[in-house]
């Protein structure tokens, strides 16, 4: 009877206090003890407090996809290589295999995650396992398990042990009814895709475990992001990775967008640093824990324009997928990002051109010669 008391009492606290987390982290979660997953005395053996003159313990959950492999090389050269500890639930390529610590891990599955986080002393973990837009709507149970209930988990154990955690939001977080040209960050979020949904719940419950926890979560906006790190991974924006290798692998791209769909984008680099940047950046500097991040907008036949320069012979056929452009057409299609570049001076370093080159670079203008020929 007293526990409950005490309970009510802080509850009662804390919902009174003004919403800031220098309030809260004087009640950290394992203090309070409402976390559902809780073991008290667990927590406090197992709680790290990060030293900022130490290295992060780093853990990358979802790690074999478009944007993981690109964190844990980058993360690598600032932290040490045995640091940062890549994790998903696919066989990695030799490549990635080989150049660093790798780690089964199902977001799903708790226990095996909580195992990992207490056996290597994580403190900072980015969040990366998650269905896409485009397959998402092709399995919604899926997509709402992976990006819903596997965040809760993630939510949970990062609270329990007190980590940094960075979770990634998208311009699939805005809606038909949201503002498109430009997006603000606060506006109405109200997406069509569980993608979004998934998104925009991740935005508010990482935001409210700030509050109501002292959890430091720290979430990015991404664009649609170009790499040529792998093949992409079933998003409305994949045609602008697409487009590289089909012009390289045979010089024939089929695009399934309208030609003057604008969407906002972003060349990888910029994204990790991004990423890394807001990360690193002191808490003080942070006026919100969720911010768009922005680098170009641009169109199909922009892009293709643009890779022109590099193979003229390209040959583009539009064959639109329904359900991509109505899901195109619900998204910002110019992203403000005036928060982030005020708060912790983020500042794009490539624009559509440079990505251009850079991606030929990466895979290879000589392959495409030989290819063609
Ligand atoms: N790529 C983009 O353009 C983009 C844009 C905005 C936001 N994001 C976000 O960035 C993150 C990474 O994106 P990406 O492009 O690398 O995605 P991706 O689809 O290429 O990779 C996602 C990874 O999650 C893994 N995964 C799926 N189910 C899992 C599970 N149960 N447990 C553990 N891992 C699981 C998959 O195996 C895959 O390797 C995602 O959260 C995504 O929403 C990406
Ligand atoms: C925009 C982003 O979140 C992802 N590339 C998608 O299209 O689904």
């Amino acid at each position: 009877m007293a526990i409950v008391k005490n309970l009510s009492r802080t509850l009662s606290q804390l919902l009174q206090s003004p919403s800031c987390g220098c309030q809260t982290s004087l009640v950290p979660v394992r203090c309070i003890g409402v976390s559902p997953r809780q073991v008290t005395s667990d927590a406090n053996f197992h709680s790290v407090s990060f030293s900022e003159t130490d290295h992060p313990r780093v853990l990358i959950t979802g790690g074999l996809g478009q944007l993981g492999v690109g964190l844990a090389k980058l993360l690598r050269k600032r932290f040490g290589k045995n640091n940062v500890i890549l994790s998903d639930i696919r066989k990695p390529p030799d490549h990635v295999f080989y150049n660093g610590p790798f780690i089964y891990s199902d977001i799903l599955d708790y226990k095996n995650l909580r195992e990992i986080v207490v056996n290597n002393r994580i403190t900072w973990l980015f969040h990366y396992s998650a269905l896409l837009s485009a397959v998402g709507e092709a399995n919604v149970p899926l997509a709402r398990a992976v990006n819903i209930t596997g965040l809760h988990n993630v939510l949970d154990i990062a609270a329990e042990h007190s980590l940094r955690l960075f979770v990634p939001s998208t311009i699939g977080a805005f809606g038909p009814t949201s503002p498109r040209n430009p997006t603000p960050d606060l506006c109405i979020q109200r997406p069509r895709t569980i993608y979004g949904v998934s998104k925009v719940h991740a935005e508010l419950m990482g935001e409210y475990y700030h509050y109501r926890y002292g959890l430091d979560f720290r979430c990015l906006r991404y664009p649609g992001i170009i790499s040529a790190d792998s093949q992409p991974g079933g998003g409305t924006t994949d045609y602008a990775v697409q487009i590289f290798h089909d012009a390289i692998k045979n010089g024939k791209f089929q695009c399934n967008l309208k030609s003057d769909t604008h969407l906002p984008m972003m060349y990888i680099d910029d994204c990790l640093k991004a990423t890394l940047d807001v990360m690193e950046v002191p808490a003080a500097s942070l006026s919100m824990r969720t911010y768009n991040i922005s680098a170009m907008s641009f169109s199909p036949e922009e892009l293709v324009q643009e890779v022109k320069k590099h193979i003229p012979e390209l040959q583009v056929t539009y064959n639109v997928d329904a359900v991509r452009q109505a899901i195109a057409d619900s998204w910002p299609m110019n992203f403000d990002d005036s928060n982030a570049r005020r708060d912790w001076g983020w500042k794009h370093d490539f624009d559509l051109s440079e990505l251009v080159t850079t991606m030929f670079n990466i895979l290879g203008s000589d392959s495409r010669v030989a290819h063609i020929n």
